[in-house]
């Protein structure tokens, strides 16, 4: 036999009960052998207790009460509820006199919803041509006198049950009330949270039954709440233990005393979904193929007691102190957890009750209090408690890590001895972030990455381009799912959550506001926005004094502005103890040779020991290009020069090339690396601009820019034969010596062959003593150094 249970939602009228019916009724006509379990239908039994309310408060109900009524008649107006429907005024008119009500009469209250609702499906059915037959449950289960959360009294209960079965068998379909049951007194009873499916795996357990079958509205038992996390995914199967740990740790489609009957007689229980056939749902069983982590339950409504106490140490008897205080208030504490120092014991319990166990437990250590053996009972009242079902503790570390990366520390840790289940309290305000950021890590569905972009110029707006085209490559080869929830240029921002549109170029002046950079932690703050990295595209010089407040809120940085490391040597130092102080990573591989490896090339050889003696080549992509063009071609200086710019060579400001300030700032940026602590201002630079050209406004150097052209003709003619002009820098580790200069270097020479916008760099280290190492390639443009940053971003994206 198996055991069908169809839940409220399942029952409502519409698709619900239709479906719900067509189910029951093919199995019959298949000849299967079922009995059939209800729950009251739609939110009967909320409504039932919000009239109950009224009718106690003398408020009126009738209103409610008609259109309950209605409900309950639409599906079959043939059905007769009078008797149900009458017990219900009744019931109300005799409260709404009193102004009060028992548990007794609350029952005999709700237990008319699944009694309407076994009444109507077992007609429904027969309709059909189903010989279906309403089994009131208060005939076969009984149980104790405790009113709204009775509990059965196996042996009678086993006993009516069989008989009734024994004699409705056949091709009889029991349609039986679940929930309720009586008393010894034939006094209505109900067996309290999750009753229904209580009664139906009582059922399963008296029946012997091979199956129990529990129709819900969702798929099945997913890895998280689906409303919380967006990626959770259905669980095939899992064994009883998981099951019962999270039905302990609040997954709320389950109750851990609906699932002991079934261990006992090792009876399946599938979760299915009314509303979709063809899905299989969730097999719950002894024991099951797949191992490992299963799921991730949350309990939201919970408080954190503490008692602290110098003078705990080394009591015997406190914990039972507590304890007895606590059951003395039937308070019920899910998780304790004391340090072997003894020194404080956390106690984790229903949020309600918080007032209530402070109070009590304040009366019970009154005297520890007066000789200071206890200090401090306190209650953390938002918080909540993450469960995580079948974890090994030996591979804990890496979802706390990913916490502590999200600065999300957890107030208290809780572990079966089992090693497979792991509980953590996290702040309630945390709880959203704190959730996803587990469920990304261990599932590995997909790693959620949030991106917020400063500067959609030429490098952001083509990183951002190069986002929306490989991000579905990304999340298939690499399981990282890239969201761009911010892009700002340095007025406003376009802020989406779930990332930003593909055609952002548009979007853009449509959604964009105006901003601070505040407003957009707390925007990543407010919704709970995971693995923060913060890129910075922008020359801005104002820009970079928002890292430290980045860092400081969970942002990772990725920066292609040189300008945070070439600022004073203090702020270099500062933004690394900050970034060391917060386990977060700042990357900028683009800030020297844009898209090439070079600044990873020199951590690593320095990190190694190896001792870099000289690094000297051409640092700039756009003086690259200046230099290796006009010194071949026949035209003029400033025409390359507006080239370099078209080609997006230069800074935004192309003087920031021609000062050599741009070049000084690579070589200032190699020489930190090598943790030379120079300032900009011991670098020697040739400027390459007349002195009329340098404080002028932007728009005048461009209107002026021919003016460079008789500078440049003159020192190009006054070359050796066969030379080249290269603007080249030197940084002697040796001499401390850090050096910009323009030089005429034979045209056949590494340094005189370089083409296009190429960089050259030769390091020059112990073991590349003659032979430098040498790094060549593109050292500008948008494309390269984009593709440079977006390195980065998925560089750190395995930190994360
Ligand atoms: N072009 C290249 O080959 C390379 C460029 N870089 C660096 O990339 C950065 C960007 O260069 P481009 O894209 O060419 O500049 P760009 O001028 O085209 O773009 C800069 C963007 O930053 C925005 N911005 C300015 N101040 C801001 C602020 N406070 N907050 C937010 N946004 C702000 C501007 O509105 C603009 O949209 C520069 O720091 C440059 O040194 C680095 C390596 C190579
Ligand atoms: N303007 C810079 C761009 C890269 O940093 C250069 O020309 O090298």
């Amino acid at each position: 036999m198996k055991i069908l249970k169809f839940g409220g939602k399942s029952l409502a009228n519409g698709k619900g009960i239709k479906t719900a019916i067509q189910i029951i009724r093919d199995k019959a006509k298949q000849q299967e052998d079922i009995a059939v379990v209800l729950s009251a239908r739609g939110n009967a039994t909320d409504e039932l207790l919000e009239m109950l309310e009224k009718a106690a408060h003398k408020e009126s109900y009738h209103e409610q009460f008609t259109a309950f009524k209605a409900y309950q008649s639409q599906i079959d107006r043939a059905v007769d509820f009078s008797e149900e429907f009458t017990t219900l005024e009744n019931l109300f008119q005799g409260v709404s006199l009193l102004g009060d009500y028992s548990e007794k009469i609350k029952d005999q209250v709700v237990s008319q919803g699944e009694i309407i609702a076994a009444k109507l499906v077992t007609n429904l059915l027969k309709k059909e041509g189903v010989n279906a037959h309403f089994t009131d449950a208060r005939n076969l289960i009984k149980t104790d006198n405790v009113f709204g959360n009775a509990r059965p009294l196996d042996v009678i209960s086993r006993k009516n049950v069989i008989n009734h079965f024994k004699s409705h068998n056949g091709t009889t379909v029991n349609i039986v009330t679940g929930f309720i049951g009586s008393n010894q007194n034939n006094e209505t009873t109900t067996l309290g949270r999750n009753g229904s499916n209580y009664t139906a795996a009582l059922l399963a357990n008296f029946l012997d039954a091979e199956e129990l079958q529990n129709y819900t509205h969702v798929d099945g038992i997913f890895t998280a709440n689906p409303d919380l996390v967006a990626d959770a995914k259905k669980i095939e199967e899992l064994s009883f233990n998981e099951a019962n740990e999270l039905a302990n740790f609040g997954a709320n489609i389950l109750h851990a005393k609906t699932i002991v009957p079934l261990i006992e007689k090792n009876i399946p229980l599938r979760i299915l979904n009314t509303f979709n056939s063809s899905d299989e749902g969730t097999i719950i069983k002894q024991k099951t193929i797949k191992k490992g982590i299963k799921s991730i339950s949350v309990l939201d409504n919970v408080a954190l007691v503490n008692l602290e106490g110098g003078g705990l140490l080394g009591r015997v008897g406190v914990d039972a102190r507590i304890f007895k205080t606590l059951g003395e208030k039937d308070i019920n504490v899910s998780i304790i957890s004391q340090g072997s120092s003894e020194r404080g014991i956390g106690l984790v319990i229903d949020a309600n009750q918080a007032s209530n166990a402070i109070i009590a437990l304040e009366r019970e250590f009154e005297n520890d209090f007066y000789t200071k053996d206890v200090n401090k009972i306190s209650v953390i009242d938002d918080v909540a408690v993450i469960s995580i079902v079948g974890q090994n503790l030996s591979e804990f570390h890496k979802p706390y890590n990913a916490l502590i990366k999200n600065q999300i520390v957890p107030i208290l840790f809780n572990n079966t001895v089992s090693g497979k289940n792991v509980s953590l309290v996290v702040k309630k305000t945390q709880l959203h972030k704190a959730i996803n950021v587990i469920h990304g890590q261990i599932f590995g569905i997909s790693k959620k990455i949030n991106i917020a972009v400063f500067g959609k110029g030429l490098v952001g707006g083509t990183l951002l381009d190069q986002i929306v085209q490989s991000k579905k490559d990304i999340l298939d080869k690499n399981n990282i799912k890239l969201n761009v929830f911010a892009v700002a240029d340095s007025q406003h921002v376009y802020l989406d959550k779930n990332g930003i549109a593909d055609n952002w170029q548009e979007t853009f002046p449509k959604e964009k506001v105006a901003y601070t950079v505040q407003q957009i932690i707390d925007y990543a703050k407010n919704n709970h926005l995971e693995n923060l990295i913060a890129v910075d595209t922008t020359a801005s010089k104002e820009f970079i004094h928002n890292y430290i407040s980045l860092v400081n809120n969970g942002f990772d940085l990725v920066s292609a502005n040189k300008i945070a490391n070439t600022v004073e040597y203090s702020f270099y130092d500062t933004l690394r103890k900050e970034l060391k102080k917060h386990q977060k990573n700042y990357l900028y591989e683009t800030n020297v040779g844009a898209g090439l490896p070079l600044i990873d090339t020199i951590k690593l050889l320095h990190k190694s020991g190896e001792k870099i003696k000289k690094i000297r080549g051409v640092f700039s992509g756009s003086l690259s290009y200046l230099f290796n063009t006009f010194s071949v071609e026949d035209v003029e200086f400033s025409t390359v020069l507006k080239q370099a710019e078209e080609k997006g060579f230069t800074e935004p400001d192309a003087r920031e090339d021609l000062s050599g300030n741009d070049v000084a700032r690579k070589l200032l940026i190699l020489a930190r690396e090598l943790d030379l602590k120079h300032e900009f201002s011991d670098i020697t630079i040739q400027n390459l601009l007349p002195v009329h050209l340098q404080a002028i406004s932007l728009q005048k150097f461009k209107n002026n820019i021919t003016d460079l052209d008789q500078t440049y003709k003159l020192i190009k003619a006054n070359q050796q034969k066969n030379h080249v002009l290269r603007y080249v820098g030197d940084l002697s580790t040796e001499t401390g010596v850090l050096e910009v200069k323009l030089i005429s270097v034979p045209s056949n020479s590494a340094l005189g062959q370089i083409k296009g916008s190429d960089s050259i760099f030769e390091i020059y280290t112990e073991a590349y003593k003659e032979q430098p190492l040498v790094i060549q390639g593109a050292g500008a443009g948008a494309a390269v150094t984009a593709r440079g940053v977006f390195g980065d971003i998925l560089r750190l994206t395995e930190k994360l």
